[in-house]
């Protein structure tokens, strides 16, 4: 699919879609819990119907509910899947269930597509053959066989904070306790975070000994939740704020004030630059206007998924902007600083990279140009949005090929592009 996006001013009201890291492991955490939780406002993107199937396939029960909600029935232990379990382009979905599906024991293949089956996974590779227990990738997928015993893990905390979600999840329900020793530099923490937020909610304990380490109590059980409802997305959410703060005024419903999301801090990012958002308060929404940004030194070591727009919003700044540790964003669903220059480049507008570092100069008012070829999505739902925000600031119609890629994470992105007046054409 491609989509036409005719540049204009926004306005309107968004409501995000519900966080897709809560829900992936809300609906992990459900799956394990004996008993019956209802999960609400779980909102079906392609990701976490991948990890929907998974938690099937290792042996929940999650009947369909009205309304975008689900209703699960967990195992105490996951069983071993019969055949391969897909994960799509899920790296979430992927790195989480390795350790709980070696606690079976069994040999299990994971299968993806897109960029998954490149995206690393040493992490797991060493811990595996530390242990002597095999770990293979290949054309089939990914092979590997338990079971993970309770004890010390050391691992990197630089290549990606989903090793160790995974670990998280699967090591409090071993007999003994386990103790996760992060390398620094730690980049993700929020996400990690997060996941000590919705273990707690389940009922399961894991706690801080020092900034590096985590104590993990062996012997535990996740517990239901009688209604779970799945907070909004503030990743998503940042594609409207920016939205607002380059093109209009754009407001963000349905994002908890107290989340854990690491990628909450867009809003403070953007009241750096001078777009600072109204509103808010006990949850109402969040609403960014237009103002003349200013440029400067942004961090992305806790927030990835916020490099693609963040380097859109940096562009419109009013001198240079300097956006470090963006080097993970190479690990995406593409590689996110090779897609976001190819195509920037393309409105006329000029990313460098240094090292680890992009360096951002911003074209201030002025509009962007709009090439007469159309722009590459590189199958990245995040490279997509970010480009359709950019396209609102151009001098005409921006055609983005690959638009589809928002189904990853976000299906009704488009739509709810069109709600806040944002004119967009969806061809075959
Ligand atoms: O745990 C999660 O839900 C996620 C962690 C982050 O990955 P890294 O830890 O690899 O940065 C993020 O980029 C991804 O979209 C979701
Ligand atoms: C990188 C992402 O997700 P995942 O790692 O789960 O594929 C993302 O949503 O931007």
């Amino acid at each position: 699919m491609r989509a036409v996006v005719h540049p204009g001013p926004a306005h309107g009201c968004v409501r995000a879609p519900s966080s897709k890291s809560v829900a992936h492991r809300a609906l992990l955490a459900a799956a394990l819990a004996e008993g019956e939780t209802i999960l609400e406002n779980v909102t079906p993107s392609a990701d976490v119907r991948a990890t929907l199937a998974a938690v099937r396939a290792f042996g929940a029960v999650a009947e369909p509910l009205p309304g975008e909600a689900l209703r699960v029935r967990g195992v105490p232990l996951p069983l071993a899947p019969r055949d391969a379990v897909d994960c799509g382009e899920s790296g979430s979905t992927l790195r989480f269930l390795v350790p709980l599906l070696a606690l079976t024991g069994a040999e299990v293949t994971l299968t993806g597509r897109g960029r998954l089956p490149q995206r690393p996974q040493e992490i797991y590779r060493a811990l595996f053959s530390a242990r002597g227990l095999p770990f293979e990738t290949g054309p089939a997928g990914l092979r590997f066989r338990g079971p993970l015993t309770a004890g010390e893990y050391r691992l990197s905390g630089a290549v990606s904070s989903q090793f160790i979600t995974g670990l998280l999840l699967a090591l409090p329900l071993l007999d003994g306790d386990s103790v996760l020793r992060i390398e620094p530099p730690f980049e993700s923490r929020p996400y990690v975070e997060l996941t000590l937020d919705v273990l707690a909610r389940f009922g399961v304990a894991a706690h801080w000994q020092d900034g590096l380490s985590l104590f993990i109590p062996g012997g535990q059980r996740y517990r239901p939740v009688p209604r779970f409802a799945v907070e909004g997305d503030h990743s998503q959410a940042a594609f409207f704020a920016a939205l607002g703060a380059l093109a209009g005024e754009v407001c963000c419903a349905g994002l908890r004030p107290a989340s854990a999301q690491g990628d909450r801090v867009i809003f403070d990012l953007l009241a750096r630059m001078g777009a600072p958002a109204a509103g808010g308060e006990g949850g109402a929404p969040l609403c960014c206007r237009r103002s003349p940004l200013r440029p400067g030194v942004f961090d992305l070591a806790d927030c990835p998924d916020l490099g693609p727009i963040l380097t859109v919003l940096c562009c419109f700044c009013g001198g240079v902007s300097r956006i470090e540790h963006a080097g993970r964003l190479r690990y995406k669903e593409s590689d996110r600083i090779a897609a976001m220059q190819a195509e920037l480049a393309k409105l006329g507008l000029a990313v460098r990279c240094e090292g680890d570092a992009l360096i951002v100069p911003g074209i201030g008012e002025k509009a962007c140009r709009a090439p007469a070829a159309p722009l590459c999505g590189w199958n990245d739902h995040r490279v997509v949005m970010a480009l359709a925000v950019a396209a609102a600031r151009a001098d005409g119609p921006v055609t983005i090929e690959g638009a589809d890629a928002v189904e990853k994470s976000y299906p009704r992105f488009f739509e709810d592009l069109q709600s806040v007046g944002v004119r967009v054409e969806l061809l075959p």
